[in-house]
């Protein structure tokens, strides 16, 4: 039975990659995806937004939306200080197995908790299934219809508190015009759009950080 691309990703990370080295497993996943299949991993351009946002919230709590093979969860979990823990969710069982893969091969397994299920089903487990209070750092990165009601969700679940960040991928291409109008027509959150292009092209795309005001 042929390879998914996934898989394929997965093993040019295990053959190309450092084990416990997770930026040459984010180094090897940019390389294989802008020479030989694309696929929609945030990439290191606007990874690097990324980085200096979380490096900025430094969260004690941080939840992604949308692992896919779990690049941005290994940028995410490889700036988190000790005790700080990275949640994220992944429904395709496929790519959570593949995303398991690359957190323990990164070796950033004991700072992340793979949930596989669909967003709108965990989210409310969060706080008693997964001992969570609040979260401090949430980035967004799942289908794009889902940014707002799972940020509305997130709201009603009081899982957000003053201060707590939300970043947006995609917020050009393929685009998340619902989630924008509402955090940037809401009172409750202070937003700033950060210019990019699209992981491994050309095209312009942009990512949102939306601050919950409380
Ligand atoms: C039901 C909603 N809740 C969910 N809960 C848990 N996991 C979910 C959920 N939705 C989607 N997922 C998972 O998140 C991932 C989906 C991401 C969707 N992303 C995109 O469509 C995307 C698409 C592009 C893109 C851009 C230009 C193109 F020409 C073609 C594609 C670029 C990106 O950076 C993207 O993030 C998958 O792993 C999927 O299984
Ligand atoms: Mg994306």
């Amino acid at each position: 039975m042929n390879q998914s691309k996934e898989e394929r990703i997965l093993n040019f990370v295990l053959q190309n990659a450092v084990r416990g080295d997770p930026c040459s497993v984010l180094e090897a996943i940019d390389k294989y995806c802008s020479q030989k299949e694309w696929s929609m991993n945030v990439g290191s351009e606007k990874g690097l937004i990324l980085d200096k946002v979380v490096e900025e919230v430094s969260p004690s709590v941080a939840l992604e939306l949308g692992t896919y093979c779990g690049y941005s969860g290994v940028r995410i979990a490889r700036l988190l200080k000790a005790g700080a823990r990275l949640l994220t969710v992944e429904f395709n069982p496929a790519f959570a197995a593949v995303a398991k893969q690359v957190f323990e091969f990164a070796g950033v397994q004991d700072k992340v908790k793979l949930i596989e299920g669909p967003s709108d089903e965990i989210i409310p487990q969060l706080k008693k299934k997964y001992e969570v209070d609040t979260v401090d750092f949430v980035f967004l990165d799942h289908w794009k219809d889902r940014y707002k009601p799972d940020t509305i969700l997130l709201q009603e679940c009081n899982l957000l508190r003053k201060g707590s960040v939300l970043l947006a991928d995609n917020v050009i291409i393929p685009g998340a015009p619902e989630f924008l109008n509402y955090v940037r027509n809401n009172s409750h959150f202070q937003c700033t759009n950060y210019p990019a292009h699209l992981e491994y092209m050309k095209a312009s795309d942009a990512m949102e950080k939306a601050v919950f005001l409380g």
